[in-house]
């Protein structure tokens, strides 16, 4: 039997809002998109469970949806269910398959990597991958495992054809950051999400299903990996950062930047160089008005002052399909940074993550470059390019590494840039105007995309060439810091600052173009 794991619901009879039965708000479910259910009754006695069970048959089979009873085979026998859904203490797969008939569903919790491998040797048809994240209608006792990590967790399930679903805690808001997480380096990803307290606590289950069947449906029906292409010249990649700040000065995005107190004015001025408009707002109550104005929005966590706001203003940005670039400015130098970055990374999907070589090395959990404070130390990664490669691969976003050299990657492809001057790094903040300039970039491409009919990349949280953005971002930087370098009245990092501003507001697409340094390296 194939099912559609889509839009998985599992009752909650106790979280149904007064003047609602369970009949009514389980066909309101189904009509709204459901495509499985499964009967969760955990205090009910025999007799009311059964009830319950042959109530909810009747629904699925009048909408054509298979029926899953949680834990109690003797029910699951007694209504002939399509299946069982088992915990891990509950009766092993192996004696409830001899107990069930033959093409009997069996479903299996799973919260390890090393669960979902004994699920998979058991003979499991489908895992139910959680706690994801926290909820009111469990008392939770497993770890949350957070949407970043679900890909990892499913690896078990690359070669198999046993199927998935995510539970704990997931709404219509986190449904596409949840499904994004579960993506596998091979693109494999999650079959479905399943539900309770969104639908069945919602006054119109209908309405609330249906939002989260077309978070599903459209996540399947997009792009899933990175939004870049499939293939890259040099020679187009320099004609494409030309046209991408041509975009930044025609479309002149909003970039809303949530950064630290030692770069904001020169980052903001950084913005206007460019061509577009900065807005520097860190607090929660305003994310979600600012998310709705297209753009880009940076999250430099550098003093980190507000982090409530940073968690909000990303998730916003994630729902709107607005970029977000993530400057993880010392990420390396605190304990308490390393976990911030990882909470961030949890609540929502970005789409260019931007650091130095410890920055770099510290999400990656590499050892190889040291960090003093803010700054990277040593001479850097032996394979820069594998670095950012597999850090692209596992957070599934865009990685710009910055340095005497620059490396991007979207995963697949690896460019090398070769411009700069030694002068940014005699000054404060330019990896945070990089960070800046990349949003900015990302923005301008992502309004563009909105507004243009011709194909371009996209996946579920953004449309538009990011791999370009962070590039062209990048190389902004870079070749006005040359061209400032350069002239007579800059004499040091003092003078050098403002020549820089100039030099940004006054470069041409065809300058940039022209200068810019890019090898494809694979
Ligand atoms: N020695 C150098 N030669 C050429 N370009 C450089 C050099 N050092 C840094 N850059 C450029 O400066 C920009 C900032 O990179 P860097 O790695 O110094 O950032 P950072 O350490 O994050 O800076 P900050 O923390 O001060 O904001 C990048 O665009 C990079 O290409
Ligand atoms: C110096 C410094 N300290 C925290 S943020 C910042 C700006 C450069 O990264």
């Amino acid at each position: 039997m194939e099912i559609d794991y889509s839009l998985y619901l599992v009752t909650g009879r106790n979280l149904i809002p007064d003047g609602i039965t369970y009949e009514d708000s389980l066909e309101q479910a189904l009509k709204g998109g459901v495509t499985v259910v499964q009967v969760r009754e955990k205090t009910a006695d025999t007799g009311e469970f059964l009830e319950v069970a042959r109530a909810t048959k009747k629904l699925c089979e009048k909408y054509k949806v298979p029926l899953i009873i949680n834990d109690r085979i003797d029910i699951a026998l007694a209504v002939e269910a399509d299946g069982v859904h088992l915990g891990q203490t509950d009766m092993p797969i192996k004696v409830a398959r001899k107990l069930l008939p033959a093409n009997a569903i069996i479903g299996i919790s799973c919260n390890t990597g090393e669960e979902v491998e004994k699920a998979v040797s058991a003979g499991a048809d489908y895992v139910g991958i959680g706690p994801v994240c926290a909820t009111s209608t469990k008392q939770v006792t497993s770890p949350l495992l957070g949407p970043r990590n679900l890909g990892d967790i499913l690896v078990a399930l690359e070669n198999t054809n046993v199927k998935s679903v995510a539970i704990g805690g997931i709404k219509s808001t986190n449904a596409t950051r949840i499904l994004f997480g579960s993506i596998m380096t091979s693109g494999k990803s999650l079959d479905g999400l399943a539900v309770v307290s969104d639908i069945v606590a919602s006054p119109e289950p209908l309405i609330a299903a249906k939002r989260l069947k077309d978070a599903v449906s459209y996540f399947k029906a997009s792009r899933t990996k990175f939004s870049s292409l499939d293939s890259y010249t040099t020679e187009s990649l320099k004609g494409s950062v030309g046209e991408a700040l041509r975009y930044v000065r025609e479309v002149s995005p909003l970039v809303h930047q949530i950064t630290n107190v030692v770069v904001t004015t020169q980052s903001a001025n950084a913005t206007i160089a460019l061509g577009a408009s900065p807005i520097m707002a860190t607090s929660p109550e305003e994310m979600e008005d600012l998310a709705r104005i297209p753009g880009g929005l940076l999250i430099n966590f550098g003093t980190l002052t507000s982090l409530e706001g940073m968690i909000v203003a990303g998730q916003h940005a994630n729902q709107n399909k607005k970029p977000v670039v993530f400057d993880p400015v010392g990420v390396g130098a605190t304990s308490f940074r390393k976990r911030t970055a990882a909470e961030l990374l949890n609540a929502w999907q970005a789409t260019v993550i931007k650091g130095n070589a410890g920055e770099i090395g510290a999400l990656s959990n590499s050892s190889e470059v040291q960090s003093k404070g803010v700054d990277s130390t040593g001479s850097g990664f032996t394979d820069p390019a594998s670095t950012v490669r597999s850090l692209a691969l596992r957070e599934r976003c865009v990685v710009g590494m910055t340095g005497a050299v620059d490396w991007v990657s979207d995963g697949k492809h690896v460019v090398r840039l070769g411009n700069g001057h030694p002068l940014l790094g005699e000054i404060t903040g330019s990896g945070c105007m990089v960070g800046t300039s990349v949003a900015t970039f990302c923005g301008a491409l992502s309004v563009a995309a909105g507004a243009e009919l011709k194909e371009v990349p996209s996946n579920p949280l953004v449309d538009g060439d990011m791999f370009v953005a962070a590039i062209a971002g990048i190389s902004a930087v870079t070749i006005a810091s040359e061209i400032a370098a350069l002239r007579p009245d800059v004499q040091g990092p003092g003078t050098f600052l403002p020549a820089f501003i100039d030099e940004l507001s006054k470069l041409t697409p065809e300058v940039l173009s022209e200068k810019v340094n890019i090898e494809i390296v694979s």
